[in-house]
């Protein structure tokens, strides 16, 4: 990959994903005790939500390969008419692509390094890279609108970006 800009790698927080959509973790703001005090609920960390014609939202379980690096991010994804999030299941961190919509097309992308206890939500319609898994197969819970086939809009890049590999 000789002249793909590099693109740095951010650590995932609450702020800094604000506007491409929620992080889901423990956040202590969020706890109340239930079940006579042997629960702790972090209580509403997202809203999976579905937009226009009404579909089911599901859970899911992807088992992603890991990405290998130099990673090229030749394309940025969206899903108009729902959210959709990840929730690592193995205890693993995973990469976040997102970028800003530009008339219609992703701007630059951001890269996220999410820790294995951070999931995140992407609003609907949020510019983002397909699942980047790292170092082992790993599996995350999804939560996002059935029907995906009426709910997928790909832009390709005319000069892709690349990602070098994380140092954990
Ligand atoms: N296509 C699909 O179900 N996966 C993507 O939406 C993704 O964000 O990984
Ligand atoms: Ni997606």
């Amino acid at each position: 990959m000789t002249d793909h800009e590099t693109l740095r790698i951010l650590p995932l927080t609450k702020a800094a994903f604000a506007a491409y959509g929620d992080v889901i973790e423990a956040d202590p703001a969020t706890m109340r005790l239930i079940n006579n005090g042997t629960t702790e609920r972090y209580h509403g960390l997202a809203s999976p939500v579905v937009v226009g014609p009404a579909e089911r939202l599901i859970f899911n379980i992807f088992r992603g390969q890991p990405r290998s690096f130099p990673h090229e991010v030749g394309m940025m994804e969206r899903h108009p008419f729902g959210s959709q999030s990840f929730m690592p299941l193995s205890g693993r961190p995973f990469l976040v692509g997102v970028s800003d919509d530009e008339d219609g097309r992703p701007g630059r992308p951001k890269v996220f390094l999410a820790q294995p206890h951070q999931g995140v939500n992407y609003f609907a319609n949020t510019w983002h890279h397909p699942l980047m898994a790292l170092g082992e197969i790993s599996d995350f819970l999804v939560v996002d609108r059935d029907n995906t086939a009426a709910n997928l809009e790909e832009f390709f890049f005319d000069k892709p970006y690349r990602i070098t590999e994380p140092s954990l």
